[in-house]
This record gives C-alpha cells, structure tokens and sequence, in this order.
C-alpha cells in the first residue's frame, strides 16, 4: 500500500497538480479518490490499479481515426489485438466476427479506448482533408456573338443488316471520288461528307448503337442527329426500337432512311406505318420526321439523305465558339506501331493546333499532328471536324472528354489530381465493400452464434476453429468438373471502341450456371505470342476483332493447341462464343420412341425359386427391340425406364416384334407390378448439342 500512503500526503506532486485544478475538478477528484479510499479500506484483495486514483495524469493518449482497423487500434494503443476483443465483449458488436483487419466504426473507437482507461485524440492526418479541386472542366457559356454555324455529327443506328455499313461505306465512296487520286483514306472513327453546296456533315462510321451507349455512359454527347436505317423489306425490328429508344434518352433528333428500296418487296409505306406505333412521326402523318427512301447499294438518293440531314441542321441552329481552348470528345483511341498512341476525336469548341496541350481522361498530349480522314495534315481543326490527334503519353478511352489546357505542368497536374481522386474514390469504395461484408458476416455470426449458446466467445472460437478444419478441400474430381464448365476467352480488337462494343455486349452474359466466361485478357492490337502464351496458361481461346495474327502467331498458336477466331463483324464474333459456349455443355439425352405396346395381362412365372412378373402386351405401333431401352408407364406417368429381361412370343425368345403381334416381356427391376392398361415404350436415346442460353439481343 506503498502508493496509498504517499498518495493522501499533499505535499505529493500528484496533490499538488490536484489541488491546483479548477474547484469542480478538484471536488471530483476528491470525492473519487475518498471513494477509492473507502473501496481499500473494505475490499483490500481487489484494490482497484493505481491508475484510477490520479487519471489526468496518467491517461494515456490514443491518436484514433475514422474506418481504423483492429490491428490499427490495437498497436494505436500498444496493445495486444486481444486488448480491443476484450473491451468489446458484452457490447453489441459480435467479436466473433472481427477480424485483425475489420473496420470499427466511431462508437466501438471510443469504446475500447474507454475500457482501456485511455483518451483518444482523432487524427488530424488521417482524417478526410478537403483538398483543392486541380481538375480541368469545360469552359462556362459562351458569349452568343462569337457563335459560329458548325457542321452537324450524325450517328448511323437500325437493326443488323438493314444496311448501315452499307450506307456509310457508300458516303465515304463518295468522299472519296471528291478527293484528289491518290489520296489514302485512313479509319479515324468518323468522316466529312462535303456537299456541292459547301455544307459539311460529320458521320460517325462506328455504326450501331453499343458505341453510342458507350459514349452516352460516360456523359459524351456528340451526336446532333441519328440516321435510322431500316430496311424497306423487313421493317421495323427489335434493334430499330432499341435506336428509336436510344435516340429519345439522348434526346437527339431523328432522320428516317428507309433503305433497300431497290428492291421488288420493298415497302416504304408500311415501315412509316409501323414506325408511328414508337412515336416516330413522319411529314406525310402530320409529324416533323423527314423520311428518304434510300438504297445503300446503288447510291440511289443518298444525295437527298444528305440534304435532309443539312435542313435538319439548319433547323436545330447547330453552332459552336471556334475561339478559345480546344473542347473535344474521344471517339477512338488506339496505338499505332510507329506513331504511338493516337486518338480520333469530334472537335465541340475553340481551334486544335499544333502544340496545344490537351487532357483527356489520365492521359495528356502535346499535339505533334493533326490529320483528316484522307490521311491528310491539317494545321487547325474548328468545331465538328473529325480528326486523328499524334501526341499522347498515354492511351485515352472513346468518350473522354478533350480538353485544352495552358501548359505541360498544368497537365501534368490535372492528371495528377485525377489519379488521386481515383485513388481515392476506390479506397473509399473498398472501405464501403468491407464494411459491407463485414455486416454480412457479423449477421452470419449472429445466426452461428444461437448454435453455440452461452458459450464464452473464446470458447466459441475454439469450436470454430475446429469445424474449419474438418472442412476438407475440394477434392480433385469437383476440381476438374469446375474447370471444364469455365470458358476463358482473350479479347483483342483493332480500337477502343470496339473493345468497349465486344465488352459491353459480354456484360450481358446470364449463363454462367451452365458455363462461366471468364475474361482474362483484352486490349488492343494484332494477336500477339503474348496472348498465345496466356491462352494456353488459361485454356482460353482468343477472339480478334479486325486484328491479325500473322503466320509465325498462328503456328504457334497451332502448337500449343490455342484457337484463335478472327472476325470483321461484332455479331459473327458474338455468334462464334455462343457456338464455343454451346460446345462446352454437356450432350442432352433426346428419347425417339421405336415402338409402343400395351399390357393386357399380367401373370407370374417360377424360374427356379423366384417368381418373375411377366406382362402379355399387344404392340400398338411400330416394334419392340429387346436390346433397346424401355419405359413403363402408367396413367401418363413413368413409373419405370430401364431394360428388359426377356422378350417372348408364345414360348419363342425373340429380339424384335412388330406392330399387331403380341408378347411376354419381364423387366430388370422385379419389383415393378404390372397393370393392365399399362403402355410399354421402347425407345433409343440419342445425344443431342446442348445450346447455350445465353441471348445477347441480336
Ligand atoms: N438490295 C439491297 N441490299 C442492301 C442495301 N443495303 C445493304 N444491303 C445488303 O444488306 C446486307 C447487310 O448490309 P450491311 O450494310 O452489312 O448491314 P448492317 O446494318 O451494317 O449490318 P450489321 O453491321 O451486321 O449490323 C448486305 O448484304 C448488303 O449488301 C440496299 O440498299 N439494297
């Protein structure tokens, strides 16, 4: 009782600090060291630990923050991890589920600390700073007097093969023949269209709607004006409704091109008709939808397709500021083997040059070149215009946002900033996730927990821990059933684009509980050893979309026993995985009856000492064959299927009989009680290829 002694003295440092306290504090302090006192004097053996007579001095300082982990806690706190279990028993949080590494919340914080007999200090460093916005954004309203007239951007859509590739081809054709000879047309995602007037519009030649959806995902409005192809023979179809959808959400004007009209079943008139059941109203049914019968193939009125596009143009008073920095969308990005990375992009603003600087996405550029579709220089590019852009340190994605920025530090920051928030955006995702998984696993504890009773948490534990080991691995056979209904595929493809099109469409894929697809690999460019080498590690197959794979790749390839699917068209590659699918489910068994008899009678005979049941049939249609499979069934139900024992006529064994002839037969299964008026089906069993029910909405 050494302390107890020296501590009522006042000439005790720790009296002095006291008595020198505020008055409440000291009278506090007081009473609760007289109480302290009395304790010791009663219940001497639990004499409480010297720390409580004199806390303010002793307290020890925790530096606390919010989300922190156990572990965190634990060594915050120069403690065992036990530590923070304990002081948590008995409280509403269950310890069973808190793991070294689980997240606590504010109140278990305190807490523990409380338990401990520490303070707690929240972090300053740790904690949330709010921390200046570095990013670039678009520049705010422009002044309507320096608003210039710009070219309109038109996205082709429709169904598959009602002629989009067809009709773009066909304006580029006759871009082409406008252009001098000579002249190398390169894919830049989009093309001009100049017409004898001078008016310009900008097609998108990324046909379809999955690249629109994409764009639109990421909040890239480029398109004025939708071409709606839809082909006069066939009509309205699923993915005319999917673009008439897609074109009202983006709130973008339609242009109907009734295409095909060459040919002798085309009906314009009633694709018209059909259309006004999606609100498509066309000029002739009193709506404001211009309509031009077109044909892709001989050319025929594209001319007037164009000019209604330019009058629709004219109507929605497209206009953009071509002063000022560069606004712009990515369209495509790619990278070239001796360029490096390079983007196309939709100009929406101010003037490109070379040597601006742009942000797009987390990647930056100082511009070296800027060139048309025709492959040709350019030295500035105004609104509308689409252009191929050299100068990237990076690869941007199709849809970022371009931007002009003042100078390469400026970048440098932005991008900075922009992988930071990143950073930061998953770190808080990753903390919501685990605090998500943490509360399922603390309700998966609390239900576990009514099992073990009362038992004491350690105890628990213990009995856990013991059930986790007899849980036994996966034993090798489950193994390899898993593996043969896993389809792991590599995805390459000549732009970004139409990686993201391949991608979207495969996060459509339901199917899994037959067979899972297993993305483990995409990007862009021609098939590389690389993508063998992963194949072969994966068991995976490669699908190629416009990209090669040169001779040296597919010996390889050979070798290793990798398939490699090239295709030109998203749909035939999407139709090839369906077959690739399919071929990795198991065969279904299909019955094709042979013949059909029904039991007139039953009667038993003695072989030896066992009486066998014996059914007397009449074959209705077509012939029994003893080797084959039977069924036995009883009121439209099967009650037995398996094979026969023996088959009879009068005393004769006999393998087939025919239709109108009757029969003995006994069965494999003795047990089977025969009817009369039962029916006995002789059947084959055939396999057949089971098709994947994946549908990706073709
Ligand atoms: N007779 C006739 N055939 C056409 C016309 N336009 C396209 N076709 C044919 O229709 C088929 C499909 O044309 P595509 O241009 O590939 O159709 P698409 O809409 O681009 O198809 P996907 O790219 O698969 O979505 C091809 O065989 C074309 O030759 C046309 O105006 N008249």
């Amino acid at each position: 009782l050494a302390w107890c002694r020296h501590g009522f003295a006042p000439a005790s440092s720790v009296w002095r600090d006291l008595l020198g306290a505020r008055s409440w504090q000291t009278d506090m302090l007081i009473g609760s060291a007289l109480h302290q006192h009395r304790l010791l004097v009663t219940k001497k053996e639990k004499r409480p630990p010297r720390s409580q007579l004199s806390p303010v001095k002793t307290k020890k300082e925790v530096e606390v923050w919010v989300g922190m982990t156990v572990e965190d806690l634990a060594s915050a706190m120069a403690k065992d991890i036990d530590c923070v279990y304990e002081a948590l028993l008995n409280t509403a949080i269950d310890v069973d589920s808190l793991e070294a590494n689980s997240h606590l919340d504010e109140v278990w914080i305190k807490e523990v600390i409380k338990k401990a007999g520490m303070k707690l200090k929240w972090s300053k460093l740790k904690q949330e700073r709010i921390r200046e916005n570095k990013d670039a954004v678009r520049r705010p309203g422009t002044d309507p007097a320096l608003l210039k007239p710009r070219s309109p951007v038109v996205t082709v859509m429709g169904h598959v093969d009602h002629g989009k590739t067809t009709l773009l081809d066909k304006l580029r054709e006759t871009q082409v023949a406008a252009m001098e000879v000579g002249g190398i047309t390169q894919h830049i995602g989009a093309f001009l269209v100049s017409l004898p007037s001078g008016e310009k519009i900008t097609f998108l030649d990324t046909p379809g709607h999955a690249a629109f959806s994409a764009m639109r995902a990421r909040g890239a409005q480029v398109t004025d004006i939708v071409v709606l192809v839809v082909a006069a023979d066939d009509g309205v179809m699923k993915q005319t409704v999917e673009s008439i959808q897609h074109a009202k959400d983006a709130e973008v004007p339609i242009i109907l091109a009734i295409n095909k009209c060459d040919k002798t079943d085309a009906d314009p008139e009633k694709v018209k008709k059909e259309l006004l059941a999606y609100d498509v109203v066309c000029e002739e049914y009193g709506g404001d939808v211009q309509a031009v019968h077109v044909s892709a193939l001989t050319g025929d009125n594209l001319m007037a397709l164009a000019e209604a596009t330019i009058a629709l143009a004219e109507i929605l008073e497209l206009k953009a500021d071509p002063t000022g920095p560069v606004e712009g969308t990515v369209i495509e990005s790619f990278t070239d083997k001796g360029r490096g990375p390079v983007t196309t992009a939709i100009i929406q603003r101010g003037t490109l040059r070379k040597g601006s600087i742009l942000v797009a996405g987390k990647s930056w550029a100082k511009v070296r070149l800027i060139f048309d579709e025709n492959g040709k220089i350019l030295n500035e590019a105004y609104p509308s215009m689409p252009v191929g852009i050299i100068g990237w340190r990076d690869l941007p994605s199709a849809g970022d946002e371009i931007l002009e920025v003042e100078s390469e530090p400026r970048a440098r920051e932005v991008i900075e900033w922009r992988k930071s928030e990143q950073k930061e955006e998953k770190g808080k995702d990753d903390l919501k996730i685990m605090e998500e998984k943490r509360r399922e696993h603390q309700e998966a504890h609390r239900k576990a927990r009514e099992k073990y009773g009362s038992l004491h948490w350690k105890e628990r534990s213990y009995i856990k821990f013991l059930e986790r080991k007899q849980q036994r691995p996966l034993k090798p056979k489950e193994k390899v059933e898993r593996q043969s209904n896993v389809l792991p595929i590599i995805i390459k493809g000549d732009v970004d684009g139409s990686v993201e099109a391949i991608l979207n469409l495969l996060d459509t894929y339901d199917a899994s509980h037959e067979c899972e697809l297993e993305l483990v690999h995409f990007g862009l460019g021609d098939i590389s050893e690389n993508d063998v080498t992963f194949a072969e590690t994966f068991d995976g197959v490669i699908y190629g979309f416009n990209v090669e794979a040169g001779s040296a790749i597919q010996q390889s390839a050979a070798q290793k026993g990798v398939k490699i699917k090239l295709h030109k068209i998203i749909y035939h590659l999407i139709e090839d995985l369906q077959e690739e699918l399919s071929s990795r489910l198991p065969h279904t068994l299909e019955e094709y009856p042979i013949g059909e008899a029904s039991i007139l009678a039953t009667f038993t005979v003695t072989e030896g000492k066992k009486k066998i049941p014996v059914a007397g049939c009449r074959v209705q249609k077509g012939q029994l064959e003893r080797h084959k499979k039977f069924k036995l069934i009883r009121n439209g139900q099967v009650i037995w299927k398996g094979s026969l024992t023996s088959l009879k006529h009068h005393k004769d064994d006999i393998s087939v009989i025919k239709t109108g002839m009757d029969c003995g037969l006994s069965l494999d299964e003795e047990k089977v009680e025969f009817k009369p008026g039962d029916q006995v089906i002789c059947y084959e069993e055939n396999k057949v290829p089971t098709k994947t029910s994946w549908d990706p909405g073709f």
